[in-house]
């Protein structure tokens, strides 16, 4: 194991396992959490900001900083679709929890995301498990900010397989997919972890069940707040267990050998019926024309998972907290 451990900004709209991501990233001494980014998705950017200082104080950990994030779309759109029919109306399972007492930090999410990368250049990963605008923004009014940054691991993307808002397209690219396409051709270095991959990683009833019979407060807190996520698991996939999205990349940040990754540059479509549709273009065949594809840099695309050892992990460090 690293020495040192790895520094991430966690960019999240919580959530439900965006809940457990984040217990899951206090619990592993391989990263150093330095700070939470909000954005909108699973709820609106203000209640993301709410759960996410709630979370801390869950956790006992209000020495990390919380900055909101961007309250509308890369292209200044307000019509945004949140999933609470996913996460309940408040997005941590409909369980009435009292207003943190904390708040967050005057700095906006996009202003943190660029001095932190600035002053660690090449040190810091963002693990972003919500639609990218806050990612985009930071590339956008930081030219060094590619570059600062150490990695951008991210939950997005459905790559040849179907959506889960629509066939063509994954929730959190759907969310803002001219954001998207700003962070794939960015020339950062980055981790694409896409629904091809995490609907292979299942908390199963027996396994949630096993959480509740634990000591562990995290296990605890979760235990109380999954009903509504198994519900709609049950509802819309036939689906006994729950898809581990925002876990399973964080994991991809701790310890990266527990997937398998194909390179290639990643455009995303942003109009019409496809909008949101992530598309990888392999590079083993070189066309002759100039288009919109060539010369984009190269990012890497998560293709396998070893799901066992991911639930074991996520299991193992939620009940011993
Ligand atoms: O059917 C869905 N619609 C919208 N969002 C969803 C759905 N299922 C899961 N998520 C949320 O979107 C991210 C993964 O795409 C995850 O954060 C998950 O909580």
């Amino acid at each position: 194991m690293a020495s040192e451990p790895k520094m991430i900004i966690i960019d999240t709209d919580p959530g439900i396992d965006d809940a457990m991501a984040i217990f899951l990233a206090l619990r592993s001494p391989e990263v150093e959490v330095i700070g939470l980014t909000t954005i909108y998705g699973n709820v609106y950017t203000t209640l993301a900001t709410r759960n996410a200082l709630h979370l801390l104080e869950v956790a006992g950990r209000t020495d990390i900083p919380v900055a909101e994030g961007s309250h509308v779309t890369l292209t200044k759109g307000t019509k945004l679709r949140i999933a609470d029919f996913v996460h309940g109306a408040d997005g941590l399972g409909n369980q009435n929890f009292p207003p943190p007492k904390g708040k967050q930090i005057e700095e906006s999410a996009v202003d943190f995301l660029i001095r932190q990368a600035k002053n660690n250049p090449g040190k810091v990963t963002v693990v972003a498990l919500g639609p990218l605008t806050n990612i985009a923004l930071a590339i956008q009014q930081d030219p060094d900010f590619s570059k600062n940054i150490g990695q951008i691991v991210l939950l997005g993307g459905a790559f040849a397989v179907n959506g889960n808002v629509n066939p063509a397209s994954e929730a959190n690219i759907f969310g803002d997919p001219d954001a998207a396409d700003v962070v794939f051709t960015s020339g950062a270095d980055i981790v694409a972890i896409g629904i091809n991959v995490t609907h292979q990683v299942v908390l199963t009833a027996s396994d949630r069940e096993k959480l509740a019979n634990s000591k562990g407060k995290f296990a605890q807190y979760l235990t109380k707040i999954l009903g509504v996520y198994f519900s709609y698991h049950l509802e819309a996939y036939d689906n006994t267990g729950v898809y581990l999205h925002d876990p399973t990349t964080i994991l991809a940040a701790v310890d990266p050998s527990l997937l398998t990754y194909i390179e290639g540059s990643v455009r995303v479509q942003t109009s019409g019926i496809t909008r949101g549709l992530t598309i990888l273009y392999n590079k083993q065949k070189r066309f002759g024309e100039v288009t919109e594809w060539s010369d984009k840099p190269s990012v890497k695309v998560a293709v396998t998972v070893d799901a066992p050892a991911v639930v074991k992990l996520v299991m193992d460090r939620l009940m011993d907290s």
